[in-house]
């Protein structure tokens, strides 16, 4: 871009500030409730749905529950919600067998909001983490996370979540060669519909904490994720990612996390064009609700202003845990 600017006193730019209407006019990005997907969290253990302490007003949900947000969703104009479990310590195994059980929580309750309303998209996690009795994304033998073992387990996890119904698979592992192992097992098992979100740049990130005690990993995680996510320093790595990732078979991108992260999308959406996510996730969603519950910003503020930078990174959309709160302000006008 080659802007003409005439120097003062022809080109004054607050001209165009000068009235709410002509800010609309010449505003750039908008905000639009169909740009997000909402992350809930889903737990069949007794007395586990509650509130999540490090992320105020995000609650664990039953069944029941995440039939009713599926709904929530649906009045408000929200296309997509996003199921996160909350498992057991018991279920929890070195070999993840739960992770496809076709009754597993998120399985039923694929099949449980489907039934309700059809009309949400629903996607998935697709990682061992929550199954996993050592809190690892993959398969772990002598302290060294298995890829290609790992792989095998995310296709059966992939297909049980196609078979219950999901429309959106979101593999979080950050293996190697799962999006190409899951797209050919989808179209050999008859899913040639279901869509990839591939968590293509996801950063080793300090922000994932409050999720971790969300599902119940935190715990359990033995050690780092340095070893398959990615290193905070690296740009460059994010676009070979996000190549190999379409080139699989992926039908969307995400950078994860969002707000730190913003040059990444931006790269992203320059360098492909394709539809491009960005996960605002637990961290960045509990520090602001600390600094909103201590007084000292703006919730409705910062929560708008935090969801416009995506838009203006190029992000086509985003994951974010104030869907809901941010839906119901928009609708206000
Ligand atoms: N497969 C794990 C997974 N899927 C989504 C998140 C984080 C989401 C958030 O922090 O909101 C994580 C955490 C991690 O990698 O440890």
């Amino acid at each position: 871009m080659n802007p003409i600017l005439p120097p003062f006193p022809q080109t004054r730019l607050r001209r165009m500030r000068r009235s709410q209407a002509l800010r609309d006019l010449a505003q750039e990005h908008r905000l639009s409730v169909k740009d997000m997907i909402w992350p809930i969290f889903i737990t069949d253990v007794p007395g586990a749905d509650v509130e999540v302490p490090s992320m105020p007003g995000v609650f664990r949900r039953t069944l029941e529950g995440a039939v009713k947000a599926a709904e929530e969703a649906a009045t408000l104009g929200i296309p997509a919600i996003c199921l996160f479990p909350y498992t057991d310590p018991a279920v929890k195994t070195e070999a993840c067998e739960e992770a496809w059980n076709p009754d597993n929580i998120t399985n039923r309750v694929i099949r449980a909001i489907k039934a309700a309303v059809p009309e949400i998209a629903i996607m998935t996690d697709i990682a061992l983490d929550p199954y996993n009795a050592n809190g690892h994304d993959g398969l772990v033998r002598d302290g060294v996370i298995l890829n290609d073992e790992t792989v095998e387990c995310l296709v059966k996890m992939a297909l049980a979540q196609a078979e219950a119904g999901a429309d959106i698979l979101g593999p979080s592992d950050m293996m190697d060669g799962r999006i190409a192992a899951m797209r050919a097992a989808l179209e050999d098992a008859g899913h040639s519909e279901v869509t990839i979100l591939s968590y293509a740049a996801k950063y080793a990130s300090g922000f994932y904490g409050p999720f971790r005690d969300a599902v119940g990993a935190s715990g359990a995680l033995k050690g780092d994720k340095k070893t398959y996510q990615m290193n905070p320093g690296n740009s460059d790595e994010a676009i070979r990612l996000v190549a190999r990732d379409l080139a699989e078979g992926a039908d969307m991108v995400m950078v994860k996390p969002g707000m730190p992260y913003l040059d990444i999308c931006r790269r992203v959406k320059d360098q492909f064009g394709v539809p491009t996510y960005a996960y605002q996730v637990s961290g960045e969603y509990a520090m602001m609700m600390a600094a909103v519950n201590n007084g000292w910003l703006d919730h409705d503020k910062v929560m708008l202003e935090s969801l416009m930078s995506f838009r203006r990174a190029g992000c086509d959309g985003v994951l974010t845990y104030f869907a809901p709160a941010a839906a119901r302000l928009l609708a206000q006008g």
